[in-house]
């Protein structure tokens, strides 16, 4: 009775209430008897059964005569712990244990993990899946790093169980799997804490995702109504404090009052905590706590909660206001209390467990590269007002995610990209930094490449690597511009501008094959490529010559083997790209000739006729044709100054400058020149990191063949039209595109792989929409409506 005092409940209460929750279990005992999760033979997958409370449950239930799928990330612990299972079955003769590897904070991990499971158990779904997977990072709400610590809580505990529920319910639900009323259940359960139920200080990162998961479990509970036939039951098991490996990590980042008043729930074993879940998953309980507090904390919340018992929650639901009038009146007098012995948290940091300055050094180390919002300002600087501190913590951190994106637009449209980036970088260092409170900071070798993986799962939500698609650098949003009577466009768009142009002309010429009002730049188009087999196609750019693109010989790559990369040095890009014979004087001239180049040089003015007997321009058109692509082009490119339509650079090359501004001014005007550091290059942000080598024998050149997406809608935009397959694959711009895109993508990190993909992804929306407006426009344009079916046939007719 020593906590019900220390609690502030008066004693008369305290054993009053226990007297009565006594009597009332005591009197279950007698109207429920029944195993309502019999385990013997069936199969149950459990997340999180390496270490802890989800290893004692796996080890329990295979002492029931259970198969047992232990989920969990790390291979080695996994094993020891399939050892242990494995060591306590009833029956090892029969009964089957394995695990599976898997992070449950990676979306769609569950599906994989579901289909595993059913293969291994012979086709029939696990029976009983349990989300034991969790973790936590109590810190106070302003220090350093709550927030993130907040998003990875919620992606392990809440997501990780969330979609492990969905996936096996699909495989339940499903009406193939139907097995009537008067089957055995399914079983779902879900691992949360009494922190869902019953909230104390220091815990914010991690009680809502715990209370979140008490949502959708009771959600669950209801929906699960709808599929009479294929009957699951959920339950939520609610433990307080285990003593566990999970315990000792996150006591590191505990705040010492949070230590202070969860000692009001003493420790259990995870053995103890398993056995008695495993106990109240066999009376069929919903709700499951695995302790006197929790219980009564449970019975304080129930609201709309399904009842394990109407008459005992309805009991002890009137009593448990009664206790907390003690209960909270004593713990908020006690934090008050420590308030005022201990002053402002911040300022306690030093004394305490508590973690402001590890946290902070947390997120400097596992930062890779740039600064960012979260790391750049630093701690702040000792002896400023505790009050100041926290309010400068807060919005700090707040700010990191919270760009005021449309005022940036304004200012500099080109920046967009970049502070987008910026958000991607503040987001990557939070998860890194949430990824060490869950990993770095236990002691074992895996520690490292555990925070590792995991930061790379913050930093990229996606599974596996990133599909073949190449990263089409400014091509899609030229497309775009082309499109509608947009900007000029800029660089590598033209040659693909015109064969889109040609295709949309095709196609408008397949519809109405007699119009007569034509240009004569489209009219000629049309005539080369109407009757012509897509490999003989042939265009004239009559407006571009620097984008000539050679000999018909060299635009039939599609004549080569596949597997054989075209790889073209930068010299003969340059005389592809309309440059002829070329004084190679200078050193960086002579290598860059030899290099593989990226690109066909295409001037922004292709009349201008450039002075090519200055070496340093020859050096900057070889340097425009074999470097690497600015993530960002520098102050000068953007505003189009330069002779080519893009800004390129060469990893420690024209001091810094890009091509462009080499280009008959030495790179005196490039911003990126402005340090006059040519090491700068390679560490400016908007620069990827340049990788020109090993593109020689390097497989790109196969990936350039299964038609880029982007492509293909151009290719069924056609509607039909015959030559529409090889017409952009065959174009050497186009692959050099893509050899390009390897090279980035290949050099890109996995949060820049991510943009990549949502780049890729926005500009593939606004191309179909566009695309789809200039369809409709031009059918509207053309001799009155011509209905759909009429233009197939006309198609078919071409
Ligand atoms: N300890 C406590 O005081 C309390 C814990 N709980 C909850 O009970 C459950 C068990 O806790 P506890 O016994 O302390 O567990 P531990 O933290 O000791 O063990 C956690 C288990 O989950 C696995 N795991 C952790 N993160 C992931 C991930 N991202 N993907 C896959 N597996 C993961 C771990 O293996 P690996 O690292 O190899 O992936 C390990 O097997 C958790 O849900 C926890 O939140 C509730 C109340 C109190
Ligand atoms: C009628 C109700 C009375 C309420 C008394 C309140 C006493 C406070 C006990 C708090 C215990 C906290 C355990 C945390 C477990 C957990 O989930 C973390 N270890 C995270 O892993």
């Amino acid at each position: 009775m020593d906590t019900p005092q220390r609690l502030g409940i008066p004693l008369p209460i305290a054993t009053g209430s226990l007297g009565l929750f006594v009597a009332l279990i005591v009197g279950m005992r007698f109207w429920g008897r029944k195993n309502h999760m019999p385990v013997e033979g069936r199969t149950v997958l459990i997340t999180g059964a390496s270490e802890g409370m989800g290893r004692s449950a796996a080890i329990q239930l295979a002492a029931k005569g259970a198969n047992v799928i232990l989920v969990a990330r790390n291979v080695g612990r996994l094993e020891e712990a399939l050892a242990d299972v494995k060591a306590a079955a009833s029956s090892p003769s029969t009964q089957r244990f394995t695990y599976i590897s898997a992070d449950v904070s990676e979306p769609d991990y569950a599906s994989a993990v579901i289909a595993e499971a059913i293969a291994w158990n012979g086709g029939r779904s696990p029976d009983i899946v349990w989300c034991v997977a969790g973790m936590s990072t109590p810190l106070l709400w302003t220090d350093d790093g709550a927030l993130a610590a907040a998003r990875r809580n919620m992606d392990v505990n809440y997501f990780g169980s969330a979609e492990m529920s969905r996936a096996i319910l699909r495989e339940w639900l499903d009406p193939a799997n139907r097995t009537g009323p008067e089957a055995e259940p399914k079983h779902l359960i879900f691992t949360a804490s009494v922190l869902a139920l019953f909230a104390i200080v220091g815990y914010g990162p991690y009680s809502p995702s715990k209370w979140a998961l008490r949502g959708l479990a009771e959600t669950l509970a209801m929906e699960l109504n709808l599929y009479p036939d294929n009957p699951v039951k959920v339950h939520v098991v609610y433990p307080a404090t285990i003593v566990s490996p999970g315990l000792e990590r996150e006591n590191k980042t505990k705040p010492a009052i949070t230590v202070e008043l969860e000692k009001e729930e003493p420790p259990e074993s995870p053995d103890t905590v398993a056995r008695r879940a495993i106990a109240g998953l066999e009376r069929g309980e919903f709700f499951v706590p695995v302790s006197f507090l929790g219980n009564l904390m449970r019975c304080g919340v129930m609201g709309g909660s399904p009842r394990n018992n109407w008459v005992v929650d309805t009991l002890l639901g009137w009593l448990v206001p009664i206790i907390y009038f003690f209960v909270l009146r004593s713990l908020n007098a006690r934090v008050r209390a420590w308030a005022r012995k201990h002053g402002h948290p911040a300022t306690t940091a030093k004394a305490t467990s508590r973690p402001g300055t590890s946290m902070t050094s947390s997120v400097i180390r596992s930062q890779r590269g740039r600064s960012n919002k979260v790391t750049k300002p630093g701690p702040p600087p000792r002896g400023r007002n505790p009050r100041q501190v926290a309010a400068h913590l807060a919005a700090h951190e707040d700010h990191a995610h919270n760009h005021g994106l449309p005022d940036d637009l304004k200012a500099d449209p080109g920046s967009v990209f970049d502070d987008v980036r910026m958000g991607a970088d503040d987001y990557a260092a939070a998860a890194a930094a949430a990824a060490v409170m869950d990993t770095d900071l236990t002691e074992d070798a895996h520690g490292e490449a555990e925070a590792e993986a995991d930061m790379d799962d913050g930093n990229a939500t996606g599974t596996g690597p990133p599909p073949a698609m190449p990263h089409v650098d400014l091509t899609a949003a030229n497309i775009l511009a082309n499109g509608g009577a947009g900007p000029p466009a800029t660089a590598m768009s033209q040659p693909v501008q015109d064969q889109l142009q040609e295709m949309q002309q095709n196609l408008a010429h397949a519809q109405h094959a007699h119009q007569q009002h034509q240009h004569p730049h489209q009219h000629q188009h049309q005539h080369q490529h109407q009757h012509q087999h897509p490999h003989q196609h042939q265009h004239q750019h009559q407006h571009q010559p620097a984008a000539q693109m050679g000999t018909p010989q060299q635009m039939q790559p599609g004549h080569q083997p596949m597997e054989q990369p075209m790889v073209k040095t930068t010299e003969e890009l340059a005389r592809d790209s309309g440059y002829g014979e070329l004084n190679i004087e200078s050193a960086l001239a002579k290598r860059l000739a030899r290099e593989p180049g990226q690109r066909l040089a295409q001037q922004r003015r292709p009349e201008q006729v450039l002075n090519l007997a200055r070496r340093s321009n020859v050096e900057a058109l070889f340097a425009h044709i074999a470097g690497e692509p600015a993530r960002v082009p520098c102050k000068n490119c953007h505003k189009g100054h330069g002779p080519w339509t893009s800004c390129i650079v060469v990893d420690g090359q024209m001091c810094g400058s890009c091509a462009n501004c080499w280009f008959n001014a030495s790179g005196a005007r490039c911003s990126f020149h402005e340090t006059r550091n040519p090491q700068g290059v390679a560490q400016h942000p908007a620069i990827l990191p340049a990788t020109t080598a090993g593109l020689a024998g390097d497989a790109a050149y196969r990936f350039a063949a299964p038609a880029h997406p982007l492509l293909q809608s151009h290719g069924s935009a056609m509607g039909g039209v015959a030559h529409s397959g090889g017409l952009l694959i065959n174009n050497p711009v186009l692959q050099q595109m893509v050899n390009r895109a390897m090279v980035e993508v290949r050099a890109a990190d996995k949060a820049t792989r991510q943009l990549i993909q949502i780049e890729i992804a926005a500009k593939q929306l606004a191309l179909q929409i566009v695309e789809c407006e200039e369809m409709v426009n031009s059918q509207e344009q053309a001799s009155g409506p011509v209905p759909g079916q009429q233009v197939m046939g006309d198609d078919s007719g071409a």
